[in-house]
């Protein structure tokens, strides 16, 4: 079994509990939600999304004392667009604890970074205060992604659909997505290659759909890359997990 078919399956176990604990109804959102698509459309300037993850899979533990809320704010005010939470607890040491205290901290739209594979968790993240949630494209069929696409939007949502290859980005593109993340990571393998954002800008509608290239950035020149192929945004985790001194690291990476 890959790893993402490892995630997929424990995933499966966690919509069956939730099925069972959570209704919507009895947990009503108490925040407006936050456009990230708003943001990128006011002007032409990177957009840096930062993303608060402990571990992952092919790095293990990366930085497991950093405090969600401090985190967020320094991201805040470095400024960041849009701040990432991993949400996966068995893989990414993450919780919706983490989601809805960055929430509670910050003026900034929050994406949930969680594998969906059902409505419930939608509503789950929804309820917790995200303002984005994340499909990827490699763990549904066409139909699933189709269906919680428009699950989500119903709720008022905000849909980054992430993809890494031509086929994956036909079918982000074919379900309507404005929000597309290249991610330069092969989930299977964890390979970083950032020509995969080189490859797949030339096939993106640059007039209606957002480029994000995520996964793997770590330059100046891996930013300028990235930039110079249209990317309008970028998504870094681990660099800034990792990072000792937040305000140089952005502004080394953003020179
Ligand atoms: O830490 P990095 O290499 O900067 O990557 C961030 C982000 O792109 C990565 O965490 C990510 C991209 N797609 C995902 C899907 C699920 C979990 C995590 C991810």
């Amino acid at each position: 079994m890959t790893i993402l078919e490892q995630i997929l399956a424990v995933k499966k176990q966690e919509v069956t509990e939730l099925k069972q604990t959570f209704d919507l109804a009895e947990h009503p959102r108490l925040t407006p939600i936050c456009s990230f698509i708003e943001r990128c459309q006011a002007n032409d300037q990177l957009k840096v999304i930062a993303e608060f993850k402990r571990a992952s899979p092919s790095k293990g533990t990366i930085n497991a004392k950093l405090d969600p809320k401090e985190q967020a704010q320094i991201y805040q005010e470095l400024g960041a667009s849009m701040i990432s939470v991993l949400t996966d607890r068995q893989f990414f040491q993450g919780s919706y604890q983490d989601l809805a205290q960055v929430k509670q901290t910050v003026e900034l739209p929050i994406l949930n970074k969680n594998f969906i594979i059902d409505e419930i968790q939608i509503d789950h993240a929804y309820s917790y205060g995200a303002d984005l949630i994340l499909l990827i494209v490699a763990s549904l069929t066409e139909e699933r992604l189709k269906q919680l696409y428009d699950h989500a939007k119903k709720l008022g949502l905000e849909v980054l659909v992430e993809v890494h290859d031509e086929s994956e980005l036909k079918a982000a593109q074919a379900i309507g997505a404005k929000l597309i993340g290249v991610n330069n990571r092969d989930l299977k393998t964890f390979k970083v290659d950032l020509a995969v954002t080189e490859r797949l800008t030339q096939l993106i509608n640059h007039d209606r759909e957002i480029l994000i290239s995520e996964s793997g950035l770590q330059t100046a020149d891996d930013v300028a890359r990235v930039k110079q192929a249209g990317a309008k945004a970028i998504l870094v985790g681990e660099t800034l997990m990792r990072s000792a001194d937040l305000e140089k690291t952005f502004q080394d990476m953003l020179k």
